[in-house]
């Protein structure tokens, strides 16, 4: 009887770390990087021949036509999968334009703040 105790136990703990991994695996993928993306996209691409299809005025047009989708907000998968396929689009067009969005990005986000301040908290 101790024994077969023993190894529900065991199972319930390998059950456990597993459910562990997993949580760690996805908060990895949510959190990829815009680099891990572009490479992943580039291979993508190459494996199907379909770097011919890529110029910047094709994926700012397949960009385009995925954010134009319907956006219902009961359908969150489906809208989350048309989101998905607008930044992937965008990541491989600043791929393909040289443009390293990251640093695009953050530099914006620096020039944005010193054209709009926001206002100061002094005395508020
Ligand atoms: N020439 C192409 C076509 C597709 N894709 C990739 C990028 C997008 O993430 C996804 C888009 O594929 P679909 O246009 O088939 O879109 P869906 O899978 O959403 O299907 P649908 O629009 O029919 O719902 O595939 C790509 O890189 N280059």
């Amino acid at each position: 009887m101790e024994e077969v105790e023993c190894g529900i136990e065991k199972k319930a703990a390998a059950m456990a770390a597993a459910e562990e991994v997993g949580r760690k695996e996805e908060a990895a993928a949510s959190d990829v990087g815009l680099k891990e993306l572009s490479r992943k996209l580039n291979d993508f691409a190459k494996a199907r021949d379909w770097e011919q299809y890529h110029s910047p005025r094709n994926l700012l047009l397949a960009m385009v036509r995925k954010g134009l989708a319907d956006w219902d907000e009961a359908e969150k998968e489906h809208l989350g999968e048309e989101l998905a396929d607008v930044l992937l689009y965008l990541v491989r067009l600043s791929d393909i334009c040289g443009v390293d969005l990251g640093d695009a990005a953050t530099r914006k986000i620096v020039k944005n703040a010193a054209k709009y301040p926001a206002p100061s908290k002094e005395g508020a």
